[in-house]
């Protein structure tokens, strides 16, 4: 599909003070690349909707500047720029009584495009979140599953072809199985659109699945570390973000790190299970204790065995990954 470039953002001591008082954000720097899915993590009230909703300036900052691309969110004009940024929050916040193809076209709608134009874009988008034109295209929101509306919010999100994308705990109303899927569909759709996603959530575990960075945030939004999951995982920089990543930090080391693809042992005969090259160590570990043989095999590329892997071998590619993250991430 034809997308427009993504662009990177760029947050220069960022702050914000509440009318009130209250300090939502009180000095946040961090630059996010163009094309990279980043997740804002941290407990409620750390500032991370407030965070997000400034690069769209539904919240104005009262310090610092942002930056989308060469644009300075200070003074573009607010309107333009929303149009250039999509938004998903947590109940979509669909148009109830538009059915779901006018939904999608709210954006394309405001930009004046033909109505060929438009209707292309909507089955393509529709096509694209999994969902039928046909089928689901005249149906209103209310008769949809949670899961299909956030589909539906994506698709609106994406219809203007947006260099940003933003989203407020998108997956958070949907229950874990629905939520686990559209994870994985969210992932595949990342891999064909390349945005630049910034992704607010209070689940690290969603984080570590969906982030190609983690931006580990606490009170007043300060940025306790911000690295990929891997680095997070393997070398948490205070406590907090060891507390806040979890007791089972291990585990969770084990789904963000890959099968090595050299150095595996030579397979005796026997009836091993296999994995994919690009197989998590945590999948390999499963599929070997789910087997017989202690071992695991790894298939390479072409899909050939290429070696095979102990329980120990699973151990020591883990701390090699570790070692890797931290010597390429020193901070
Ligand atoms: N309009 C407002 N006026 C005053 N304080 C506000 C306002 N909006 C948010 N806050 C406060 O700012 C802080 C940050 O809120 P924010 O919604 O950004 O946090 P959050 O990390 O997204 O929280 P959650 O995970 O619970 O959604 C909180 O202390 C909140 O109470």
């Amino acid at each position: 599909m034809s997308t427009a470039s993504a662009a990177p953002i760029r947050l220069d001591g960022v702050n914000k003070v509440y009318p009130d008082g209250t300090v939502a954000v009180a000095d946040l720097s961090m630059n996010i690349a163009a094309g990279d899915l980043v997740a804002l993590v941290g407990p409620s009230g750390c500032g991370k909707s407030t965070v997000l909703r400034m690069i769209n300036r539904l919240i104005q900052p009262t310090g610092g500047s942002i930056t989308i691309g060469d644009e300075d969110v200070a003074t573009a004009d607010p309107v333009a720029l929303r149009r250039r940024i999509g938004y998903v929050i947590q109940d979509v916040g669909l148009f109830p009584h538009q059915t779901v193809a006018a939904n999608v076209a709210t954006v394309p709608g405001l930009l004046g495009w033909s109505r060929q134009r438009t209707n292309e874009r909507v089955e393509e988008l529709l096509d694209l979140v999994g969902l039928d034109v046909a089928v689901h295209g005249k149906r209103y929101p209310h008769q949809l599953s949670g899961g299909q509306r956030q589909r539906v919010g994506v698709a609106r999100a994406l219809a203007a072809d947006p260099v940003v994308l933003l989203m407020d705990e998108p997956f958070s109303a949907v229950d874990p199985i629905a939520r686990g899927r559209l994870q994985e569909e969210f992932l595949r759709l990342q891999a064909d659109v390349g945005k630049t996603i910034v992704f607010v959530t209070h689940d690290v575990d969603e984080a570590i699945r969906l982030g190609d960075k983690i931006a580990v945030l606490s009170h007043e939004a300060k940025l306790e570390q911000y690295g990929t999951p891997a680095e997070i995982l393997a070398s948490p920089q205070t406590t907090f973000v060891g507390e806040f990543v979890g007791a089972d930090r291990g585990v969770k080391r084990l789904s963000v790190t890959e099968v090595p693809t050299s150095g595996l042992r030579d397979l005796p005969a026997g009836d091993h299970p296999r994995v994919d090259h690009d197989a998590s160590l945590r999948t390999a570990l499963s599929e070997l204790l789910d087997g017989d043989t202690g071992l695991v095999a790894v298939r390479d590329t072409d899909g050939e065995v290429a070696g095979g892997m102990s329980a120990d071998d699973i151990y020591t590619a883990l701390h090699r990954a570790d070692e890797a993250a931290v010597s390429d991430n020193p901070q």
